[in-house]
């Protein structure tokens, strides 16, 4: 792959990386559209620590690098190396709408480690687009600046079959918000071409084992979308984000019991990311108890609660005036730990999934939230024993009955004919309320 020239003067002349040197390099890459590569490929925050950087070799001064950055342009002696050792190999993690606000709180959480370990080493591949790219660079720097020991490498781009390379996670964040007078089945298309496209482009250069955590909204739909457009990567890795939900139904539940919200568990968000979604009370425990055991205002929990839930979005935008961002982006935090450990025993989460093969008999071929089990290995299995009553089987079936209407009306996108959207009237983001 060509390394070519960037226009800032002050970052031209691309020299190859080198293993033993912090750097920060921008590369254009082609073939398709440029993409920025920022790579720190060897400065532990402890070697930088360790004093002045030893002695700079002759044929690698810095007027020879003109492509590096400030400090990053020190050769080091790098006794710290020896640490990485002890690392893991380096996860390649693809994120787009990196210069939105959900990125803005997630990346810094990705790049400390608390995410996948503090072993764990990290390149973090950045998607934006031409209205963003000046931003992103704005994003590496931050990035650069916070000196982190396991962010190896940043690289931002505008072209997915650049920046997904070898993604072994896609964090699929980007998406067009609606637009006052905008139809969700306008939202549903505009945001399903780019999620189609996305599915395309990680379909040819991800890892083929990529997990893919889809954000950006209708969620659930783009995920869909984005599956179906990735046919050799296996469905099971596409999941919507449906954790936020999750957190804010354990949080409403430990408000109205007066305990803590680490004290509620076996909390499942069934459906889609919606006001249609089912916060599950009747599974859910409190102290390892039933939460109607708890709680015996069945009243509050069938109407407030579950109300609070499904519009806890829209209320927050209306106080904020943007949707959440630093909560979703702890969720997405929360999402990826709960694959890459192991789920405490009796216990599970929620992920919107591939419905195909569920044992619930919730129509097939849609992607759903239900309450999952993961061995740490960055899969998962559904829960299998989990109670049904007419309540919720009720309010199941209505958020089916949406992710149905909506797949309809992406078919144009899945490769299943004509679209025909008959969207039912009240089905609307949490953020549209
Ligand atoms: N599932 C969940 O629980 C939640 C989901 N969300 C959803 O996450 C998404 C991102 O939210 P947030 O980070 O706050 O949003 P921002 O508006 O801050 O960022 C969104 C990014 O989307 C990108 N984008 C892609 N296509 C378009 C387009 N056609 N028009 C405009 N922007 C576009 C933009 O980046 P660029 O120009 O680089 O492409 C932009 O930076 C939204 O869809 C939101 O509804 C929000 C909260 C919770
Ligand atoms: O509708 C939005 O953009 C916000 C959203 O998803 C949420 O807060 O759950």
């Amino acid at each position: 792959m060509a390394a070519i020239d960037l226009s800032s003067p002050a970052r031209s002349s691309p020299a190859p990386l080198s293993p033993r040197r912090g750097s920060l390099h921008l590369l254009l890459r082609r073939p398709r559209r440029p993409t920025l590569r920022c790579s720190l490929d060897a400065a532990p925050k402890q070697a930088q620590a360790q004093g002045p950087p030893a002695a700079v070799a002759a044929e690698e001064a810095p007027t020879a690098r003109k492509e590096c950055y400030g400090v990053f342009c020190t050769t080091y002696d790098l006794r710290a190396d020896e640490k990485t050792k002890s690392w893991k190999s380096l996860v390649n993690v693809a994120v787009s709408g990196a210069a939105g606000m959900i990125s803005n709180h997630l990346l810094f959480k990705l790049a400390s480690g608390e995410v996948f370990g503090p072993d764990q080493p990290i390149a973090l591949k950045l998607l934006g687009s031409e209205r963003s790219i000046q931003a992103l660079e704005g994003v590496a720097m931050e990035l650069e600046d916070s000196l982190y020991p396991l962010l190896r490498e940043v690289s931002i781009g505008i072209d997915p079959y650049v920046v997904f390379e070898d993604a072994e996670w896609a964090l699929l964040i980007g998406a067009k918000p609606r637009g006052p007078g905008m139809e969700r089945s306008a939202l549903l298309d505009i945001n399903g071409q780019i999620f189609a496209e996305q599915g395309k482009a990680l379909n040819s250069v991800a890892s083929r084992n990529v997990k893919v955590i889809v954000v950006g909204n209708p969620c659930n739909t783009n995920a869909l979308i984005c599956l179906k457009n990735a046919p050799n990567i296996p469905a099971k890795n596409f999941h919507a984000l449906t954790r936020l939900d999750e957190n804010r139904a354990k949080c409403q539940l430990a408000l109205k019991a007066g305990v803590f919200y680490d004290k509620v568990s076996n909390m499942t968000i069934w459906g889609n990311h919606s006001t249609t979604q089912v916060p599950d009370f009747l599974n859910a425990k409190i102290n390892g108890r039933p939460v109607k055991e708890v709680i015996k205002d069945t009243k509050w929990l069938e109407d407030e609660f579950t109300k609070t839930v499904q519009k806890r979005g829209g209320v927050l935008i209306q106080k904020w005036g943007r949707s959440s961002a630093a909560s979703t982006a702890v969720s997405i935090v929360d999402a990826i730990r709960s694959l890459v450990n192991p789920t405490p025993e009796g216990d599970w989460f929620s992920t919107g999934v591939y419905t195909t093969g569920n044992p619930y008999g919730i129509a097939e071929d849609i992607v759903f939230s239900m309450p999952c089990r993961s061995k740490g290995d960055g899969d998962y299995e559904l829960v299998k024993d989990v109670a049904m009553d007419d309540f919720l089987w009720e309010r199941i079936k209505k958020s089916e009955a949406e992710l149905l209407a909506e797949k309809r009306c992406v078919a144009h996108l899945t490769g299943e004919g004509n679209a025909f959207c008959d969207l039912p009237g009240d089905t609307m983001l949490p953020g549209e309320m």
